[in-house]
Parts: structure tokens; sequence; C-alpha cells
């Protein structure tokens, strides 16, 4: 059974509750763009474009189930105001800001000639958030199909072992995924030996989810510690080899620089030590031409109990009793807490970034031009590379 993080249809929205996970499997229902807030703030769902097409489609589900005036103006400033709202749950990820920046266009487009009713608008509004589902699994296959080729292409032969850091599965997007898309292609095209996982402190979304969609599709897997990538990066033997770690990103900036989940920065450090390619997958609604360079990234802080305490079922030594979870401390208590959601990985520590239309790769003065990809047609770009042709 496909993994589905995201239950949409009109009138009707369900996310899969990834605080539960990977232990239970519970559906919330989101009724309302608040609701939709919540669920984004509270980490129910969670990974850059499922943010973005939760906080959309829960707007839809409210305007599907609300009587609002029959007035265009009126709906699109309805609207308008419930996605400047939020965009306000996460800062970092821009998906979600650029999913409210188009669907604000579509609604003032449509809101614009005076023959327009208010039905009109919301139509327009819920068919373009609907469509956002649609395309991000497309564009996730687009990116897992040229990062498996580039990664085959760029390795020493061979089945390819790579690291994965945070969830970028079909928990984090629409399905499929980025970075764990491209781990999916390999597996699927017989050219993975194995997919390791970071267990991804503080917040664990690679032990608890990863590591869940890996095992869920029998994909070779193992777990690590976020401290022993070095270490298996160090070792060379042709078994035990990496080729390339691929994790996702919340927003590349227009020079290449990448925000992603803490942790990060230094793999990028480890894999330029170690001679491993470092690749970033993300569809292109994660670039962000308007942001200069990381420099002007706003990283979230989260609260500190995130790092300090841990929840899950009990375990009797036999069993887990999964009828109950339990919060325990794992910090000594009083101590002061700095708790960043995110870091940034310098463009310089990047091999190449793959999107769904093709990996950009650096021109010969080591710089992304990320705008050749941005302006691109999927079917007008050749696999693996549209940087530095
Ligand atoms: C395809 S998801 C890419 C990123 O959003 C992902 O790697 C990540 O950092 C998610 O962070 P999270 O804090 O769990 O939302």
């Amino acid at each position: 059974m496909v993994l589905q993080a995201i239950r949409y249809a009109p009138g009707s929205l369900q996310i899969l509750n990834q605080l539960k996970l990977p232990h239970q499997e519970e559906y919330d229902e989101i009724k309302t763009a608040e609701d939709g807030w919540h669920a984004i703030k509270d980490m129910r769902t969670r990974g850059a474009p499922a943010i973005a097409i939760v906080a959309a489609l829960s707007l839809a589900v409210e305007i599907q189930t609300t009587a609002l005036s029959p007035n265009a103006e009126e709906v699109a400033a309805f609207i308008i105001e419930k996605l400047n709202y939020l965009v306000t749950s996460r800062p970092t990820a821009v998906n979600l800001a650029d999913a409210a920046r188009k669907l604000t266009k579509v609604v003032e487009l449509v809101a614009r000639p005076a023959s327009n009713s208010g039905a009109a608008v919301s139509k327009a509004y819920c068919d373009a958030a609907a469509q956002m589902l649609i395309d991000d699994v497309a564009d996730n296959q687009g990116i897992g199909k040229y990062g498996a080729e580039w990664i085959v292409k760029h390795s020493q032969g061979g089945k390819v072992s790579v690291v994965t850091h945070c969830n970028t599965g079909s928990l984090a997007t629409a399905g499929y995924g980025t970075a764990l898309g491209v781990i999916r292609s390999l597996h699927a095209t017989n050219a993975l030996k194995r997919a390791f996982c970071t267990e991804t402190r503080p917040y664990n979304q690679g032990s608890r989810l990863t590591a869940f969609e890996l095992v869920h599709d029998n994909i070779p897997a193992t777990l690590i510690t976020d401290s022993m990538a070095s270490a298996l990066l160090r070792l060379k033997g042709p078994s035990e080899r990496i080729s390339a770690i691929v994790v996702g990103a919340d927003r590349v900036a227009a020079n290449g620089d990448t925000a992603n989940k803490i942790g990060t920065y230094q793999l990028a450090i480890t894999a330029k030590y170690h001679g491993v390619k470092f690749l970033v997958a993300a569809p292109r609604t994660t670039i962000d031409l308007g942001t200069k360079s990381g420099a002007d990234i706003v990283i979230e802080e989260r609260p500190g109990k995130e790092m300090t305490m841990i929840k899950g079922p009990r375990f009797d030594g036999v069993d887990l009793d999964l009828s109950q979870a339990e919060t325990i401390s794992i910090a000594a208590q009083g101590i002061d807490v700095w708790n960043p959601a995110f870091d940034v990985t310098p463009a310089e520590l990047i091999d190449g970034i793959i999107t769904e239309v093709g990996v950009v790769e650096k021109d010969a003065n080591g710089v992304f031009d990320l705008t050749l990809a941005m302006e691109a047609h999927s079917e007008s770009i050749k696999p693996t590379t549209v940087g530095g042709l």
C-alpha cells in the first residue's frame, strides 16, 4: 500500500498525524485554515512541500464548507487574509510562501472582472490548491529519476549506497518524496545497494519517519545516529563505499545556499572532506530567487523541550505497549537549550541541486545559475545537467 500523508477530496482533508508515527497510523481531520495552521505549527504535518499543500488545502476545505459572500472581491479578500495567516505558521520553508503568492495571484485575477462571482473565485482557488497536490507527486518522480541517474553516472560502478538526512519522503510531500524519491528511484531501477538514514536529532524525523518509509517499502536500509556519519564515510572498501549524501531542502537561495534540517551542514562538510558527492533534492517551489544567499534566510527556533524530552510507547522488555505514549526527560533539568530547526549549507559544499527538470551543477566559476532551471519546461531539459552547460 502506498503511503499517503495527505488525503484530500473536495470538502474533506485528512492528514496522517506524524507525531504518532512510527507506532500508530492515525489521520486527523482538517476542516479550516486554523486547523491547518495548528497542524503545521505542532508538526503533525511537516516537510516543506507537505506544509504548503496542507495549508492550501485546509483553506480550500474551509471555503467548500462555508457560505461565502456572492461578491468576488470580498471572497478574494477573505482568501488572501487566510493565506497571509497560514504563512505565519512556520518561517523557514519557502514552499508555503510560494504557494500563498501563487494562489493570491489566482484569486486576484479571477476577482478582477466585475462580472465574476464569489463562487468563481472560490472555485479557481480550490482547483489551483488541488492541482498543487497532483503536481508535487509528478515533480518528485522527476527529481527521483534525474537524481538516481546522476548518482549512478558519478559513482564508481556497481550498486550505490547513499546517506540521507531528516525525512523527505511521502510523509514530507504529496507523495514519493524528494531525496527519498531519489532513493526510491535507485531502488526501483535495481541500482541501490543500501540507504543509510540518520536519526536526525533532536526531532528524530530520520529514525521515526524515514526509517518507517524505508521499512514500509522494503528498501535495504540502515539507521545511524547523526554522529556516525563521518565514521561511515571514512569506510572505503568496495562493499562499504558511500557514493553520495542526498538531502532535501526547505529553501534554496539564488546562489544555491540551502536551508535544510539542522545537521545538514555538518554532513556537507564531512562529505567534502571524504570526497563524497553532496546533493540537494528539491522541487522548484523550494528555490527562492528572491533570497540572494543563505545569510538572508530566517531560521526557525523550536521549543527546548523538543531536545530535552522524548515521547514514545512504553517498552516492557519484550513488547511495545502501544496503548499509551509516555514522555520522558533525557537531559539535566534547568540546562539552557538552543534548538534551531534548520541550518544553512553554503553552495560551495553542494555538488548538485536535483530538480524536477534536471540536476543543476555549478558553472566553470563554481557558481550555480538556478534561473535556467526556474525558466525550463520539464520536457525541454535533458536528464542530469541543466547548469554548467
Ligand atoms: C521534502 S522535505 C525537505 C525538508 O523540508 C526536510 O528535509 C526538512 O528539513 C523538514 O523539516 P521539518 O522541521 O520536519 O518540517
